[in-house]
């Protein structure tokens, strides 16, 4: 039943497919691929390559990936959010706060249109992008998402956006005492790899404070444990296309650290729930890329997803939009 809270609060992630089937991942990758946030090629340009390759060639390729790591609930990406939302809104209701809390993605499906309309009734909605470092391919798609919803609304709730959050104290909190308890579960490893998703270099050229804003959280999570520079690295993954990503990448510095003999911890501070460019791309492509190259010991750890120092941190966010 709908509950009428005075205030929303909806959280938003990528989006994911609806099944692990070349033909749901076609219909996500178009979605999410026409967004000029994420390509801002010319379309011109940019559509023949999307429709007439990347459509084609991707999607059995990438469905065989979603089947490895799909769950009972669904795509890990949604089951965790759903976990998150249910979580949140149990810590905002002990608090004795009067909020709803929905469930959104930028692509595909629940919608951010459907989770605004869930919460049409309240009288104020806080957007919260579960991207802890803003940058224009992710965090400002959901703006322009939530503008497009607007755009065909009489009545509008006070909408009010998270930007970031990659300084937080309770965010590098959660992201040390994650590191820490699985330190004391697997054992510690020679370096800790802090892996981001890229994006083209020419984007942070335009502006896009991402880098910067990863750099921070990397370097307050090294000092919030403790480690000297010979003890971390931060590096980017996830590369798409022809054109420079941000770099040193994940999968070459891997083959260096797998050169060199070395044990790795591996966390994505960037993703706030386990998805298939973790699951996937680090617990299993990058795994036997360092194997092979000849590291010791792989050890990932998972992303905040459910944890209740995570809860803890978004509620805090909530929070300072609340006054
Ligand atoms: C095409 C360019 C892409 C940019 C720019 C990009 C930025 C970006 N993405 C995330 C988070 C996620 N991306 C995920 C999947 C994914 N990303 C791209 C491309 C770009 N991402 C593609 C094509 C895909 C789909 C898989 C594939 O075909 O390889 C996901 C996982 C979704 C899931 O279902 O599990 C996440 C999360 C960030 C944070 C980011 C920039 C900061
Ligand atoms: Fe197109
Ligand atoms: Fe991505």
């Amino acid at each position: 039943m709908t509950q009428h809270t005075p205030v929303g609060v909806l959280l938003v992630n990528l989006g994911t497919p609806d099944a692990p089937t070349s033909k749901a991942v076609r219909t996500y990758l178009a979605e999410f691929l026409h967004d000029k946030r994420v390509v801002d090629l010319s379309r011109w340009i940019w559509c023949p390559v999307l429709h007439g390759v990347i459509l084609r060639v991707r999607p059995p390729k990438v469905a065989k990936l979603y089947q490895s790591i799909w769950t009972e609930q669904g795509s890990p990406l949604l089951a965790i959010g759903k976990q998150q939302q249910q979580s949140l809104q149990q810590k905002l209701n002990e608090a004795n706060i009067s909020a709803s809390v929905e469930l959104a993605m930028t692509y595909g499906n629940p919608s951010i249109a459907a989770g605004m309309q869930a919460l049409s009734h309240c009288k104020k909605v806080i957007v919260l992008p579960l991207y802890p470092q803003f940058s224009s391919a992710t965090t400002a798609s959901v703006f322009d998402r939530v503008a497009r919803f607007a755009k065909h609304q009489w009545v509008l709730p006070e909408i009010t956006f998270v930007r970031d959050y990659y300084d937080h104290p309770l965010y590098i909190k959660a992201l040390a005492e994650s590191v820490k308890n699985n330190w004391q579960t697997n054992g510690r490893g020679d370096v800790l790899l802090m892996s981001f998703h890229g994006i083209p270099k020419r984007y942070a050229t335009n502006g896009d404070p991402y880098p910067e804003q990863c750099e921070i959280t990397a370097k307050l999570l090294a000092e919030a444990l403790n480690l000297n520079d010979s003890e971390w690295k931060m590096t980017y993954q996830s590369i798409f296309g022809r054109e420079e990503w941000l770099s040193p990448f994940t999968d070459k510095t891997m083959e260096q650290l797998g050169n060199q003999g070395k044990s790795v911890d591996v966390i994505c501070p960037g993703f706030s729930a386990d998805c298939l460019e973790t699951l996937e791309e680090i617990e299993e492509e990058n795994k036997t890329t360092f194997l092979n190259a000849g590291g010791k010991n792989f050890n990932y750890i998972p992303c905040l997803n459910n944890d209740a120092a995570h809860i803890d941190a978004l509620f805090d966010v909530v929070k300072a939009k609340l006054d």
